[in-house]
């Protein structure tokens, strides 16, 4: 379909906003109005850079409180729309959004709010422009789809239609699916934006904070099939108020914003392709009558983690960690200063490679998946950066991608790996071969990776679109310098599970490796036996326990002489504790009993205060 996005959603200056939508490959945009009247170029220029840049100026938006009122504001409203209409010829443009009326509306009656509704419309008409009326949460009177496409109906004009707008649907929870009711030829825009679950005001919520479609908790693949069913098949437009976006850099938020709607494009395709049904309403399209939504490449959710890479200039200290909490040295790589260590399923690659200067950080993930040709094919789809890697002869090349925090994301083929437990073919290139390493660490178990303010929405869909991780819980908590907000993403298998840590502005705030183990007492004493001191867990912490669980003095007795933390859900327990950490990566072991399938998100605040006091030394 045509994808559109409205200026209001990016930062810059209208021209910086046309360049970065047609770069990031957008067929048009909305012009909206407040970003012309502060720009000092003539419509006519701003229509001709449209032009050049092979962009349609698809809408123009939003005319403000017009219907609803007496008789002598309804003139001054019609002269209002008279000088609108004539910059929008000026701009080219054939639709105007008009909203439901917020301040001046006096009259509730769907009867007069249509009449005025059809003056506009003759007048409109005269210019050659349709009016695309939006029912806004908040309106005075109208605050209802359902209600905007009756006052459109009751006008009965033929260049009077509706806009959607899936914020306004949602957000006060009404039912898309009464989009079918509305013949597609009659629903003259779309727009589209996803929000995070958010009790406020819902013109607060609206104005700052909605996302991306894919970045928050609302279905909108499932809103587009409605479009489809309905013979909709005009653009799909992006109008994302939010106060992050309006302020990062335009390029990069027009980028994440195409991948929001190629995304989209395929998810809608696939629901309606196992729905089957057949559209509701006739409408030129691709010959079915109905809407063609691109597809790409399937998703190929990962089975595991191949490994986990830390990169440094000196990665020594790392190692101590690693010895202390038992994984074996594999061995040195071929061609690269690069080692492996491992216990069980776990893989730790060190990375020494340009890496002057380089305190130990997070640098990528490896994940194992179905095919990893297709899986690149999905992720070069959704125009995500390809990761730079050099390969030797007879070295594995494996699909490598950047994701918004910098860190890179390997798709490693696992048809190779016909049994349970074999390693992935490149670990022979390291030249202690095959010898795996078999202490109690069985594999990762998560891990937490950080970034800053800017980039946590666009990560969030990184990982949904391209691997397709779900997110089903958010949460935050306190540290000493500020909220971490949180946000777990996983398969729903939970093999793979991240959780993407937004750090407070100014902090470096460590990332963690959790790995799995069957046993977390062995592994902490063997630890303590080889000179590890886990990360001090203050006395009031099993204070609390005690009173929150209830536990026995020997579990407590047990808990902090190896000063581990815990939790208890409905179905089983967490039990672990954290390295120190070195550079910017810690360790952290767990072990889940049970069928516990959560994060012990009290516990973090436990330790964000406990690194803290190691960080200044007051220990
Ligand atoms: O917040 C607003 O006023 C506003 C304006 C235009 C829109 O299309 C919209 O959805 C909201
Ligand atoms: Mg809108």
């Amino acid at each position: 379909m045509h994808r559109s996005i409205a200026t209001v959603c990016l930062s810059g200056s209208l021209e910086d906003k046309l360049y970065a939508c047609a770069d990031a490959g957008f067929d048009g945009v909305e012009i909206f109005e407040p970003d012309l009247v502060v720009n000092d170029r003539s419509p006519e220029e701003i229509r001709a850079l449209a032009d050049r840049l092979g962009l349609s100026l698809d809408l123009y938006q939003p005319f403000r409180d017009f219907e609803g009122v007496t008789p002598d504001l309804l003139e001054e409203n019609l002269r209002r729309a008279r000088e609108r209409f004539t910059t929008m010829r000026r701009l080219g443009i054939g639709t105007v959004l008009v909203c439901s009326n917020v301040g001046t509306a006096t009259v509730g009656s769907d009867q007069v709010a249509a009449e005025q509704l059809r003056r506009l419309g003759d007048l409109a008409a005269s210019f050659g422009i349709r009016v695309a009326y939006e029912a806004l949460a908040w309106g005075r009177y109208v605050d209802d789809y359902r209600r905007s496409w009756r006052i459109a109906q009751l006008a009965d004009h033929e260049a009077v239609g509706v806009c959607l707008d899936s914020f306004h649907i949602l957000s006060r929870g009404h039912d898309p699916a009464g989009i079918e009711d509305i013949p597609g030829e009659k629903i003259l825009f779309v727009q589209l934006a996803d929000a995070p679950d958010l009790s406020m005001d819902v013109l607060s919520w609206s104005r700052h904070h909605r996302l991306f479609p894919g970045e928050g908790v609302w279905d909108l693949g499932r809103f587009v099939t409605h479009l489809v069913r309905a013979g909709y098949t005009g653009p799909l437009s992006l109008e994302v108020f939010n106060d992050v976006f309006r302020q990062t850099d335009t390029v990069r938020t027009a980028e994440h914003a195409l991948r929001s709607l190629v995304w989209l494009e395929d998810r809608a395709a696939r629901l309606l392709a196992d729905d089957g049904g057949a559209a509701a309403h006739g409408g030129a399209a691709d010959g079915g009558g109905r809407a063609s939504l691109h597809r790409i490449a399937d998703v190929d959710v990962p089975s595991g983690y191949d490994y986990v890479e830390i990169k440094a200039e000196d990665t020594s200290g790392v190692e101590v960690l690693l010895d202390q909490l038992g994984l074996t040295f594999r061995g040195q790589h071929r061609t690269k200063p690069v080692r492996l260590w491992s216990s069980g399923d776990a893989r730790i690659v060190l990375n020494e490679q340009h890496a002057r200067d380089l305190d130990p950080h997070l640098a990528g993930i490896g994940f194992g998946v179905a095919d990893a040709s297709v899986a690149g094919d999905r992720a070069r789809a959704l125009a995500v950066r390809a990761a730079p890697r050099r390969t030797q002869d007879g070295e594995q090349d494996l699909a490598g991608f950047v994701a918004p925090s910098g860190l890179e994301v390997f798709l490693n083929d696992r048809r190779d790996r016909t049994q349970d437990g074999e390693e992935p073919a490149w670990a022979t290139e390291f030249d202690r071969g095959r010898t795996g390493g078999a202490g109690e660490i069985t594999g990762i178990d998560h891990v937490n990776v950080s970034h800053g303010w800017d980039a946590h929405d666009e990560a969030v869909l990184f990982y949904t679109s391209v691997l397709g991780l779900e997110k089903p819980t958010a949460t935050e908590a306190a540290g000493p310098q500020g909220l971490v907000r949180s946000q777990v993403m996983r398969t729903p298998s939970g093999a793979v599970r991240l959780s993407l840590n937004v750090a407070p502005v100014g902090v470096s705030h460590p990332e963690h490796i959790a790995l799995a183990c069957t046993d977390v007492v062995a592994v902490a004493r063997r630890a303590r036996e080889r000179g590890l001191r886990p990360v001090p867990v203050p006395d009031n912490y099993y204070d609390d326990l005690r009173a929150r669980f209830g536990l026995d003095e020997a579990t407590l007795t047990l808990l902090r002489e190896h000063q581990l933390m815990f939790d208890r859900s409905a179905t089983g327990e967490f039990w672990h504790f954290y390295t120190p950490r070195v550079g910017r990566v810690c360790f952290e072991v767990v072990q889940r009993v049970g069928g516990y399938d959560v994060y012990a998100g009290d516990n973090t605040p436990v330790l964000l205060a406990a690194q803290d006091r190691l960080d200044r030394g007051t220990r």
